[in-house]
């Protein structure tokens, strides 16, 4: 096995979350047109585990995910990602932690059209003047597997081999966590599951830790874990889930209202 990431800071223990939120509220708005979109969330995502976010539309997931990543700003509660507090952290300090030490994958690949596979798998590391580790990048790439493909333009690649791409771009950087807003989105079962065995592997292979929003029970599967959200909070969590498993609790959600 690879080495895993490492912490933010050097006396991090491996007991650490890579990511924990504590008492988290979010809302939007005011008065008559308020939503309340997280209600105070305390929920903890260990090292080298993939965990899928999972509930009814509306339920909250990409707020979390958002809050978590630093993409959003939370109404109350703490964010840590490693043992930095986000939420103390002013604009320019996040901007900093979230390029150094967060991976992101999106519905859409969010890749260069102008730039080869490449190009776009280091255009973080170049942005932030770093060298890429050669070896962790041959890693990934292997894993991922682009070798033959690295000088094609996303143009020339079809959506399982785009969303590979920004897979390996997540992780070129050996982030200490990686959030994937429903990575298979956009692709057929196939070419998701491509992807998924992909994102499964840098958890096992290279001590990865990955967070995944998904409406799709076969994705949860993948996960070693799946948190349950429901209006805002948090409901119920399966470990080891299988498809058919998270199927039942889902429809438990539409059967017997949201907070059954
Ligand atoms: N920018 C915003 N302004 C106002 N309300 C918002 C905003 N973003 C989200 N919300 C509301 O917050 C709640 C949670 O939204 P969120 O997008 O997190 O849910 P979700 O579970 O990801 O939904 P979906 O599965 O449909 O993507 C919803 O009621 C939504 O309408």
């Amino acid at each position: 096995m690879i080495t895993p990431p490492t912490g933010l800071d050097s006396t991090a223990t491996t007991t650490t979350a890579a990511a924990r939120a504590t008492d988290l509220r979010k809302v939007y708005g005011s008065g008559d047109t308020q939503v309340t979109a997280l209600d105070d969330v305390t929920v903890s995502f260990a090292r080298g585990e993939l965990t899928a976010i999972m509930g009814p539309s509306g339920s909250g997931k990409s707020t979390l995910m958002h809050c978590l990543a630093g993409l959003d700003d939370v109404t109350s509660g703490t964010v840590h990602v490693g043992d930095t507090e986000i939420t103390a952290l002013d604009d320019k300090r996040l901007t900093l932690l979230r390029r150094d030490h967060v991976g992101f994958v999106f519905q859409s690949f969010n890749l260069l059209p102008t730039l080869t596979a490449l190009e776009n798998i280091t255009l973080p590391m170049d942005i932030a003047g770093r060298t890429p580790d050669r070896a962790w990048l041959d890693h990934v790439v292997d894993t991922v597997g682009l070798r033959d493909r690295l000088g094609h333009k996303p143009g020339e690649l079809s959506g399982g081999q785009q969303q590979r791409v920004a897979c390996a771009r997540a992780l070129a950087s050996r982030p200490e966590i990686v959030f994937a807003d429903e990575p298979t989105g956009n692709l057929d079962s196939r070419a998701g599951a491509e992807v998924l065995g992909f994102l499964r592997a840098s958890v096992r292979d290279m001590g990865q830790t990955v967070v995944m929003v998904t409406h799709d029970p076969v994705a949860a599967s993948y996960a070693d874990r799946v948190v349950f959200l429901a209006d805002g909070r948090i409901v119920d969590e399966m470990r080891d889930p299988t498809s058919e498993r998270v199927l039942e609790r889902m429809k438990r959600f539409d059967t017997a209202g949201r907070r059954s």
